[in-house]
């Protein structure tokens, strides 16, 4: 399933408090920190997993392992995936880490973003390869976070992680990528004039950094 909106009540209560304006940077980051941990938890239980056994120091117990917790690349959209990405590694603590630094320039009509760095790990077929960016507007940064992966490899399975996305975002990355899953917490009818999500929660960068 393509689009899967994280509606767990507590997701949905802090993206809330991320949208009242009147939060401040500290809150705003610890509560993009707080949403990465519940977006990762959700993403573990799509994970493959076996039942094992495990000696404890007084017996034996019947157990689970997750399969391919190992075998993760999370990559972050400077500046407003930070924060995110740091609760979304409390679920992946194995992960490999890649990164996009880029910033998106709002033209008359038109979005144009500036990618002035890319660094990512190896990434093969035998990985999940999750791209963390808050807001999913046009789609026009995610794209281009999404080509630099496909320059490094093809994972088996890529996963966009928003908090805050809109039709025509995903509709940008599914029409390209159609077999990318993204995840959300919530999606917003739509774009102003500068491509800012309304309702939204501003410039999700500004906010968490003050500006
Ligand atoms: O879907 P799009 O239309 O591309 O918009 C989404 C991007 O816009 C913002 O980035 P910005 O360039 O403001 O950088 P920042 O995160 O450092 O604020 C936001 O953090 C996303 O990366
Ligand atoms: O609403 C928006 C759209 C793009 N980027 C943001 O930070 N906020
Ligand atoms: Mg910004």
């Amino acid at each position: 399933m393509p689009v899967r909106i994280i509606d767990h009540v507590y997701a949905q209560y802090l993206l809330t408090r991320l949208r009242d304006k009147n939060t401040g940077s500290l809150d705003f980051r610890k509560g993009l920190v707080r949403l990465g941990r519940i977006i990762g938890y959700e993403l573990v239980k799509t994970f493959p997993f076996r039942y094992v056994e495990v000696e404890t120091p007084l017996g034996r117990a019947v157990g689970v392992d997750i399969i391919g917790l190992d075998k993760v690349v999370i990559v972050q959209i400077l500046r407003a995936a930070m924060p995110l990405v740091e609760g979304l590694v409390k679920a992946f603590p194995n992960a490999r880490l890649g990164v996009v630094a880029a910033r998106r320039r709002e033209e008359e009509g038109y979005v144009d973003v500036e990618v002035f760095y890319s660094k990512m790990p190896s990434i093969g077929v035998e990985d999940t390869v999750i791209v963390a960016d808050p807001m999913l507007a046009t789609g026009t940064t995610m794209s281009r976070a999404i080509e630099e992966v496909f320059k490094t490899g093809t994972p088996g399975r890529l996963v966009v992680v928003s908090v805050i996305a809109t039709p025509v975002g995903i509709s940008r990355v599914l029409s390209r990528w159609p077999d990318t899953e993204i995840y959300t917490v919530a999606i917003d009818p739509e774009l102003n004039d500068k491509a800012f999500i309304v309702p939204g929660l501003g410039d999700a960068g500004d906010r968490a950094f003050a500006t």
